[in-house]
């Protein structure tokens, strides 16, 4: 197979795909669904990186096409404890009552599977988010658009969450969903995606 075939992109997060697009990467989508509760005594840069490589590995077990496959996973990490996505709208207003006037982590790991020769690379990097003081009526309505349900920590800095961060140490797009810089780096070490072939 031709390293430049497109690489795959494990992941049904529309987010994914779009800083995939803009780092100018060709790549297909193919989501993988596991369970991404955390196992017991997990801590949360490994929890990340096991649920990565999973979702790169599912994708790659089921499709008959491609070489390398990209799995990642997001969390929000608040004094050592994960926060993944909320379960309702009580949960989504826990979460964000919780990150306000704190400062929090964002991990994302992702994982590079070569399918032909079983080398995985995986790295998980990590931004260090400030939110501002939240008021009972900014979380409430917040929540009410709905934004937060699919998101870890229940916010989107992206989206309508953008000016509760009062400081961001580290990769932005890391807390998007993908720290597309390193991912790049790997792709280029893995032999997935040439040089020349950048925009
Ligand atoms: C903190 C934060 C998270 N997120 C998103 C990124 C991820 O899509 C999501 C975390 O959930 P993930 O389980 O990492 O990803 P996903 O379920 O959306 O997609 P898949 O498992 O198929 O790859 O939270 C934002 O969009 N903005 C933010 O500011």
């Amino acid at each position: 197979m031709a390293a430049t075939d497109p690489v795959v992109l494990a992941s049904a997060s529309p987010r994914r795909s779009e800083l995939l697009e803009l780092a100018g990467i060709r790549f297909r989508v193919a989501p993988a669904d596991i369970p991404e509760e955390p196992m017991p005594g997990e801590e949360a840069v490994e929890h990340a990186l096991r649920l990565a490589e999973e979702k790169a590995r599912a994708a790659a077990g089921r499709e008959a096409d491609g070489q390398f496959f990209i799995g990642a996973d997001t969390i929000v990490v608040l004094d050592g404890r994960i926060m993944g996505k909320p379960t309702d709208q009580n949960d989504a207003v826990r979460m964000l009552t919780e990150l306000s006037g704190k400062g929090h982590e964002v991990v994302t790991a992702y994982a590079v599977l070569d399918k032909q020769s079983n080398v995985c690379i995986k790295r998980a990097v990590r931004t260090q988010v400030v939110f501002k003081q939240l008021s009972e009526q900014e979380i409430s309505d917040y929540v009410k658009t709905g934004c937060p349900m699919d998101k870890a920590g229940a916010y989107a800095i992206q989206g309508g969450a953008a000016h509760f961060v009062r400081e961001i140490h580290g990769s932005y797009t890391n807390v998007v969903g993908l720290p597309t810089c390193e991912l790049v780096e790997t792709l280029h070490t893995i032999g997935a995606w040439p040089k020349e072939e950048q925009h």
